[in-house]
């Protein structure tokens, strides 16, 4: 679990210029967003407003230009990367659930969620224990020998969070997970999502444009030109 004094997601005045000169693009103008352990935001903002461009700096897959983040108990970027291995930074400390699940056809889902740990040298026996635990605890235990293709979409985005769970990262970066879902399984996953980042302490941002899921939120960055705005939420029950 991560420890209690992480800070889970800080990010202070964050730019993202892309191109130089006339052709340039500032697609973030100073961006402020703070995300604690346990708690799950989201994140909205019509087309082209940077939220794509935000979640990839977050998520240490393009460099920013200016600013400041913090994740977990590491500054990761002060205008400029403060860590040395980003591969390993978004390995260990980062987990990403996309709209489609991206589960590995050819693996069982046990094999899926415990792929990054075998790959960061983990013992295959340890990591397929841990993988089976997150199934059990994400209700999918029972289908543990299943392949990807044997389950349905809902099924598949619950593995896609045990594999993003699988580390237990300080931070977990969703891209609008329940897009393809009804409203029920969209719900499951806001339920899911929120369990578990209250029993494992990860801050987890939600990029979406859902109508069913956004009244769940207690809080919302709400994301225009290049700056965000906060706003509480209607924090609706979603059981
Ligand atoms: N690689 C790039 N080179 C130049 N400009 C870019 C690049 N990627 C994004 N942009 C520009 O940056 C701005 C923000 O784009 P971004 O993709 O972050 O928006 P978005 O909110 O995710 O949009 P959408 O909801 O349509 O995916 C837009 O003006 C876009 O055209």
């Amino acid at each position: 679990m991560a420890e209690s004094n992480s800070i889970g997601i800080k990010i202070q005045n964050l730019r993202k210029r892309y191109g130089e000169g006339d052709t340039a693009v500032d697609a973030l103008k100073g961006v402020d967003m703070q995300v604690g352990p346990g708690e799950v935001v989201g994140l909205v903002g019509p087309s082209g407003s940077g939220k794509s461009t935000l979640l990839k700096c977050l998520g240490a897959v393009i460099e920013p230009t200016a600013g400041k983040m913090t994740l977990g108990h590491d500054v990761i970027y002060d205008d400029g990367w403060k860590i040395p291995d980003l591969r390993a930074l978004r390995r260990d400390k980062i987990g990403f659930v996309f709209q489609a699940p991206y589960l590995i056809p050819f693996l069982d889902i046990t094999d899926n969620v415990a792929l990054l740990p075998m790959l960061a040298g983990r013992p295959n026996a340890e990591a397929r224990k841990r993988a089976l635990a997150l199934l059990h605890e994400l209700d999918i235990g029972h289908r543990a020998n299943a392949m990807p293709s044997q389950l349905s979409g809902g099924e598949q985005q619950r593995v896609s969070i045990a594999r993003a769970l699988i580390n237990q990262p300080p931070v977990i970066l969703a891209d609008e997970p329940t897009a393809p879902l009804d409203s029920n399984r969209a719900l499951a996953v806001i339920r899911i999502l929120n369990q578990m980042a209250q029993q494992y302490q990860t801050a987890i941002i939600v990029v979406t444009h859902d109508e069913k899921i956004i009244p769940t939120f207690k809080r919302i960055y709400h994301i225009r030109d290049g700056k965000t705005y906060e706003e509480p939420g209607e924090g609706k029950s979603f059981l």
